[in-house]
């Protein structure tokens, strides 16, 4: 245990490497189209079947042509026009030059293409008032890619930035791994669903919105078990049906030490438990372990706590899981604080906050107001998460603190 360590909770870094280490990347594949293939992980490396551009190109509307024909004069004689999609076929003589188009191909033997508005026009004269570089304005074949080239690697998701590079490159079908499936429920005896009323003592369910939208912004299959009541017979049921629809079994609540908090005990008598309790706020009951051959993510019932086990804790071992090997956690930044940050030493905060660039192009974070593991209404307001070290009390105005901006999954 290193000098800044709580006896019981481990420490965030050592959670995720333990959840890593425990995750083995999905391998079987699907075929998909390229329509239907956004969001999805790239099952092998994808190479280019062909150079793009396919053919030299011009990159402006002007006059392919020999540099070396262009003499005291600059004029030449037009012989011949080069539409994108209808080249210029043929001989030109010496002395000519061709009319092209932006992405027409260049006519063999052209080493330059002149701009439409550096030339003076008289019938088939064509005066150059610029003169002009070997390969001016020629986009050469394979510039961009050259056929046999990966383009994507293996495990990529694919994205606006790579969807319209597999379409340059004519790929109709790609293969991907398929999509981790995930199976959840709440479990408590207080939760009603929106559209009921509530009675005395009740609340409604808001943790399975925040574990199917954010399931869904990382690509999972999403799973929906529903609400399970604190009844350990109902929640083993619900334990095992879940371990044999899913790679991955998320919960919320009932991990922690209350008389009605059963799931850690079902996990330990249906499977086992890996660990239990992190020095993180919220989120600190988080419990990990498997159930037949489903990693289990059980997420403490305070609604900030699941957002946040879900972004620090589930969301590395879902990459993984997914086969995406180029996820990072999201970038930290350096601010400085505009308000002061209550804290206690002992677990690393994720508290709601909101960073803006001043003036001076300075980074400053604020708080956003109560950060209690039930208040949510802080978190819409927020625009990243103060990582607040776990060693470190109350932080006061003028210090650095390090950020953590929402990531595509938050936002
Ligand atoms: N004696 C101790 N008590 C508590 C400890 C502790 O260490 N010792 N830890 C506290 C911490 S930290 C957390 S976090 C919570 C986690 O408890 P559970 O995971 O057992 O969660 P529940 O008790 O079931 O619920 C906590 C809270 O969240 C509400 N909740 C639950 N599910 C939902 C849902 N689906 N949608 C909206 N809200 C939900 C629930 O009503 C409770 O208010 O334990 C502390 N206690
Ligand atoms: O860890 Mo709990 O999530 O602080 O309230």
């Amino acid at each position: 245990m290193g000098c800044c360590d709580t006896p019981g909770l481990m420490p965030v870094s050592e959670a995720i490497t333990t959840l890593l280490d425990n995750t083995t990347p999905l391998t079987e594949t699907e075929v998909v189209s390229l329509v239907n293939a956004q969001n999805r992980i790239t099952a092998e490396d994808i190479r280019s079947p062909l150079n793009v551009p396919p053919f030299a190109n011009s990159a402006m509307d002007g006059y392919a042509l020999r540099t070396s024909d262009l003499g005291e004069s600059h004029t030449l004689t037009l012989a011949g026009k080069s539409f994108a999609g209808v080249p210029f076929e043929g001989e030109w003589p010496t002395g000519s030059c061709i009319r092209i188009m932006t992405g027409a191909e260049v006519p063999e033997g052209a080493d330059a293409v002149i701009m439409q508005e550096q030339t003076t026009v008289e019938g088939d004269q064509i005066t150059f008032t610029a003169s002009a570089e070997p390969q001016q304005n020629i986009r050469p074949i394979g510039d961009d890619v050259k056929a046999g080239d990966v383009v994507i690697p293996k495990g990529t998701l694919l994205t606006p930035r790579e969807v319209p590079m597999l379409a340059t490159l004519g790929i109709a079908d790609v293969t991907v791994i398929r999509r981790p499936k995930v199976a959840f429920f709440s479990t408590g005896d207080e939760l009603r669903q929106v559209g009921e009323t509530l009675g005395k003592g009740e609340i409604y369910d808001s943790n399975r919105y925040t574990i199917r939208a954010m399931l869904e912004k990382m690509h999972c299959e999403a799973i929906d078990l529903g609400v399970i009541p604190d009844c350990p017979n109902q929640l083993r049921e619900a334990f095992l049906k879940a371990a044999t629809e899913a790679d991955v079994i998320v919960t919320s609540g009932g991990v922690s030490v209350g008389e009605a908090d059963y799931t850690k005990d079902i996990l330990d008598q249906e499977g086992e438990v890996g660990f239990w309790k992190i020095a993180i706020k919220p989120g600190k009951p988080f419990a990990f372990g498997k159930v037949k051959n489903a990693l289990f993510c059980g997420l403490p019932g305070n609604p900030v706590s699941v957002l946040v086990t879900l972004h620090v804790l589930v969301q590395p071992l879902l990459a993984k899981l997914a086969g995406h090997t180029q996820w990072q956690p999201s970038i930290t930044l350096k601010a400085k604080a505009e308000t002061r940050f209550k804290k206690a030493p002992g677990r690393a905060d994720y508290q709601r906050a909101i960073y803006r660039t001043d003036e001076n192009g300075d980074l400053l974070v604020s708080t956003t107001g109560n950060q209690g593991s039930g208040a949510f209404s802080s978190l819409s307001l927020a625009n990243c998460f103060a990582v607040l070290e776990q060693s470190r009390g109350h932080v006061e105005v003028g210090e650095t603190v390090t950020i953590e901006p929402f990531n595509a999954v938050l936002n």
